[in-house]
């Protein structure tokens, strides 16, 4: 039996996509049986994958602030839809039903403005560690205060379809990691980002379910139309807590909060997208009907089964992919 590793992205096979990041140091811990952590390409952002077009993560659309100290309420970028950070990088609650848009490239602003948060990435030691019936898992090594950003689920950006096809190749004991994030709206319209850290990803992948879950995961757009899937702490997160999202979307940011619910406007310009993480992925029998897992969140409120996402039985030719409006 293994016991405590500390690996740096290269040594883990997380290697050489972007920012400098192939070194991150990832600490990872087996008490529990002989199992190796798989070898995937690390990447902290998301990348371009199959199936989206001529969109790209990685673009820069959007126009930037020339704020020249640190962009506060009259920011244009906070402005138009107004702030969704505090003082203290804290995600404010009513995030949840407007769109989070991000200084970006463009702007004048430095890094430590209060309206860069997702883009500058971990603030919290993390560690990769083995669950007993979930794999491997995510945990937090230091105590996080609640609505801070904990990390990004950042993987290949694909097409609805293209999630689709690789889901129906998977085999029923395979781990899922494809995250459907579909955004509300109005006249019915939905925008799916399909994000899948599968082989090239970052370290959000080791997150597993939970049905009363710590973590909240949010669009945020920096750059351009293509949401990053920012995850929030939900509550006040203890040191080698566990770290979980709810994979159907359903936990906002307070258990008080129905705001996430709420459908948003649409907005004439496609930068104002933004919504709701609803439902995502569940895992798919290679004849295309879906698997139920088992649930081992071990909460009281468990509902049992992983979620699915039922509309892949039927909705593929109304997709909207790769994060488009
Ligand atoms: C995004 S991955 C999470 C990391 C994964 N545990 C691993 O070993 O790489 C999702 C997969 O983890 C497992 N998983 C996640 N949450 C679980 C839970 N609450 N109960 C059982 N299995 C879970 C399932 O196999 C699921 O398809």
């Amino acid at each position: 039996m293994s016991a405590r590793r500390i690996l740096t992205g290269k040594r883990l096979g997380m290697t050489d996509i972007c920012n400098g990041e192939e070194n991150i140091v990832v600490e990872v811990e087996n008490l529990i049986d002989d199992k190796e952590i798989s070898k995937i390409r690390y990447t902290p952002v998301n990348v371009r994958g199959t199936g989206i077009g001529s969109s790209d993560p990685s673009e820069i659309i959007y126009s930037g602030c020339d704020c020249v100290n640190l962009c506060a309420d009259n920011c244009p970028c906070v402005v138009r839809f107004g702030p969704s950070y505090n003082s203290d990088g804290c995600i404010l609650v009513q995030s949840c039903s407007k769109p989070i848009v991000e200084c970006n490239s463009m702007c004048i602003c430095g890094s430590s403005c209060p309206n860069r948060i997702v883009q500058n990435g971990l603030q919290f030691k993390l560690q990769v560690f083995r669950t007993k019936h979930k794999g491997w898992g995510l945990r937090t090594l230091q105590d996080i205060p609640l609505n801070r950003f904990v990390c990004e689920y950042a993987g290949e950006v694909i097409g609805y379809k293209e999630a689709y096809r690789r889901a129906a190749q998977q085999q029923e004991d395979d781990s899922n990691y494809i995250i459907i994030l579909k955004e509300h709206l109005t006249r019915g319209k939905v925008v799916k980002t399909c994000v899948d850290p599968t082989t090239i990803g970052n370290i959000g992948r080791y997150i597993n379910h939970s049905c009363d879950p710590n973590l909240c995961m949010l669009a945020v757009r920096v750059d351009n139309e293509i949401p990053k899937l920012g995850l929030f702490a939900r509550r006040k997160i203890h040191q080698n807590e566990e770290l979980s999202f709810d994979y159907a979307g359903e936990a906002s940011l307070s258990h008080e909060d129905n705001a996430a619910k709420n459908v948003i406007e649409e907005s004439i310009n496609k930068q104002e997208a933004g919504g709701v993480v609803e439902r995502k992925l569940g895992a798919c029998r290679a004849d295309g009907t879906l698997a139920l897992k088992q649930c081992y969140c071990e909460t009281k409120c468990c509902r049992g089964f992983l979620p699915r996402d039922n509309d892949l039985y039927s909705v593929l030719e109304n997709a909207v992919d790769g994060g488009s409006v």
